[in-house]
């Protein structure tokens, strides 16, 4: 696993070794010990989750108030997705700067996502598998979304159409009404 540089602190880039051959692939998707090095912490995963979805697809951004913040660890198994993260931490340099970068099947990277962020991602192919696995359990009580495209996030999501939206992020609020809650 190699890390490869993301400009929010906390927010890593990974990697997998992938070895090739004439049968194919194969690489370790996860590895609790080679994780933790990167981290530099113990992270503990309690909940796998997979979805689907169809090209212009926009899921976000979302996210869970404390004590039920997830962290998530994201890839994307089939087709391509464009993935954001926004910094939600007060005390942090980069609170309310955001960070996207491009997760497919193809390139087999990892996005690791601390508690503290929201996330989001739009689908570049016609479909995508997209799986991750999250540090708490889903809370419906403690979910959030803040709206995809709330001008004083200014996130280019790479996606040139109208994203279908579930009902419940086209009525998402803006970063600044969200904010009053984090
Ligand atoms: C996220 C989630 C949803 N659900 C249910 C609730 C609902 O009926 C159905 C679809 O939920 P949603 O519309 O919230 O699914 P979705 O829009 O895919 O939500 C996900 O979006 C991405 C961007 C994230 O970062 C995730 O944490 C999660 O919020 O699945 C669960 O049972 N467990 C879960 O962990």
């Amino acid at each position: 696993m190699r890390l490869l540089a993301m400009p929010l602190p906390g927010v890593l880039l990974l990697e997998p070794t992938v070895f090739g051959d004439t049968r194919g692939f194969f690489f370790e998707s996860f590895n609790q010990r080679a994780f933790d090095e990167l981290v530099g912490e113990h992270v503990r995963f309690v909940q796998d989750n997979h979805s689907k979805s169809t090209i212009g697809v926009l899921r976000g951004l979302h996210y869970q108030l404390p004590p039920k913040a997830q962290g998530k660890l994201i890839r994307v198994i089939q087709g391509e997705v464009y993935d954001v993260a926004v910094d939600l931490r007060r005390d942090s340099a980069t609170f309310g700067h955001w960070s996207g970068t491009l997760l497919s099947a193809e390139n087999k990277r990892q996005i690791w996502i601390p508690p503290g962020f929201a996330h989001g991602f739009v689908t570049l192919s016609e479909t995508a598998e997209f799986l991750y696995k999250t540090t708490d359990y889903y809370s419906p009580a403690h979910e959030r979304c803040i709206r995809w495209d709330d001008p004083a996030l200014a996130i280019d999501w790479g996606f040139a159409g109208t994203p279908l939206l579930s009902a419940k992020d086209a009525v998402a609020p803006s970063f600044a009404e969200a904010e009053k809650g984090f």
